[in-house]
């Protein structure tokens, strides 16, 4: 199973659930107390530790670290901020046998423990707060927050004061929104996960490596999978899409509209009046439409849109095509089943309204279209109308680059017409155009991107 993102009330109910089931809180805490110390020291080589310790149980397991390196023989200082409020939190704090000071008094140690806010934070930090706390991570050689960095919302990734810069996070128990979504993945470094013994389930979870089987021996390419791009004002984009699907294991794909340059293998179909395209359309074996990327946004775009959400295949609507829709994407898309839209920000906020988060936002706009959305970024999120998600957890930023999205475009169609549903597909193509990026490596243009699509599926089989 991939691994679950929960929510803060979530992960309190996975506690809950793990209380009743026989452990306690205190061991709980102990567990996790246990992982931030063993993750310090393995990078802390003798430095001298600060652990800054909040009023909450992210403090606790704060102290409860701070104890346990302290016993290895480490030289370790607590800055308090505020008063322990919970039971365990206390007890942890009664526990501590070393120095203590405020938090406004703290100087700078090469190695720095954030304890001070996880998941129970309910405002903005302090300003005096934020300030000492970045210029400790500043000054610090490496720097671990607990669980989630403190001043960040746990469930919508906002940042709320937290610091940058910070080396790494140990996420406790399960990954959460804030350690995935943007701004807050930004601002955790490294990611690391403890288990620390609460099972943890929900219908969210990160991207994983797709299990795939070869063509079965009696595949012929129609049954692989046969898709059909439409071109259309800049067929650039098209080709780039067109080359992706029958880079990324479609057994067959038609360019509709545009000369289809290499590889030869790509069939090209001309489209003079809009209606050729419903007759291309007209074909059984045809698995998913692609149409989007350089389609343009006149009349003609319109119709060629058209005639594709009324083609009774599944369809992917990409670029102009998702500008075209506009605030009419629900009601344009209504009569449609077996559908997935790819937008980046900009277009997604021209088709829906993003309060409450990125992950939340696609979630509605999913079910608002009746279909999945794959809400690209740096934290690509793909949600399902029925209220799954699956977040981006690989990542490479040189995929900011012009054809990148046309390229996702295509192996998502391609994916699809695989036989995969939407959301299984769009969570493989995520993966492929992400792992693709990674072996291309640096710099790469977009169009060099599908010829490592083929390398990255052989590592899935
Ligand atoms: N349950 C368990 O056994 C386990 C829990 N675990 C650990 O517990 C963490 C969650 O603990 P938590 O719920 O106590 O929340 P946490 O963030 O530490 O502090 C909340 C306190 O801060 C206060 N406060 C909030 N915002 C503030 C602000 N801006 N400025 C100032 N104060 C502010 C808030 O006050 P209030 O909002 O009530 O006014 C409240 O008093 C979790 O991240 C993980 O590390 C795991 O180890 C597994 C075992
Ligand atoms: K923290």
């Amino acid at each position: 199973m991939p691994q679950p993102i929960l929510t803060a009330a979530a992960m309190r109910d996975a506690e809950t659930a793990a209380v009743a089931a026989g452990t306690t809180y205190a061991a709980l805490m102990a567990t996790a107390g246990k992982a931030v110390a063993d993750t310090a020291a393995r990078f802390a080589l003798g430095r001298p530790i600060l652990v800054l310790a909040g009023p909450g149980n992210n403090g606790g397991d704060g102290y409860v670290a701070a104890s346990i390196l302290a016993e290895r023989g480490h030289d370790v200082i607590v800055a308090a901020h505020g008063d322990a409020r919970s039971a365990e939190a206390i007890a942890a704090r009664a526990a501590w046998q070393g120095q203590t000071i405020a938090l406004a008094d703290a100087e700078p140690r090469p190695i720095l423990i954030d304890a001070l806010f996880g998941t129970g934070l309910s405002r903005p930090l302090d300003a005096d707060v934020a300030t000492t706390l970045q210029s400790l991570v500043d000054a610090a050689e490496f720097s671990l927050a607990v669980d989630v960095p403190s001043g960040v919302d746990t469930d919508t990734g906002a940042d709320l004061g937290a610091p940058h810069g910070l080396t790494a996070t140990l996420a406790l128990g399960a990954y959460k929104p804030a350690h995935l979504i943007e701004p807050a993945a930004g601002l955790c470094g490294h990611l690391f996960l403890a288990d620390i013994g609460v099972p943890a389930r929900g219908s969210w979870h990160v991207i994983a490596r797709p299990q795939l089987v070869p063509p079965p021996r009696d595949a012929q390419k129609f049954t692989r999978g046969l898709v059909v791009v439409v071109a259309g004002a800049m067929p650039g984009a098209a080709r780039l899409a067109a080359r992706a699907a029958i880079h990324a294991g479609a057994g067959y794909v038609i360019l509709a509209g545009a000369d289809a340059g290499q590889p030869e293998a790509i069939v090209h179909k001309p489209l003079g009046d809009p209606a050729d395209l419903a007759a291309i359309l007209d074909d059984d074996r045809i698995g998913c439409v692609l149409i989007g990327p350089g389609l343009g946004r006149d009349d003609r775009a319109s119709a060629l849109l058209d005639i594709a959400v009324a083609s009774r295949h599944p369809l992917v609507v990409d670029g102009d095509a998702l500008t075209l829709l506009g605030r009419e994407a629900p009601h344009r898309l209504a009569p449609r089943a077996d559908i997935a839209m790819t937008p980046h920000a900009g277009e997604f906020a021209r088709m829906f309204a993003s309060a409450d988060g990125k992950l939340l936002a696609t979630l509605s706009a999913a079910r608002a279209i009746d279909g999945v959305v794959v809400h690209k970024g740096p934290d690509t999120v793909v949600a399902a109308p029925d209220g799954r998600a699956a977040v981006q957890i690989e990542r490479s930023s040189w995929l900011s680059t012009a054809g990148s999205g046309d390229t996702l475009a295509g192996i998502l169609a391609a994916r699809r017409a695989t036989g995969v549903d939407f959301f299984g597909a769009a969570q493989q193509a995520v993966w492929f155009h992400t792992r693709a990026a990674k072996l291309a490596g640096p710099a790469f243009v977009a169009d060099q991107l599908s010829h490592y699509l083929p390398a990255a599926i052989g590592e899935c089989l």
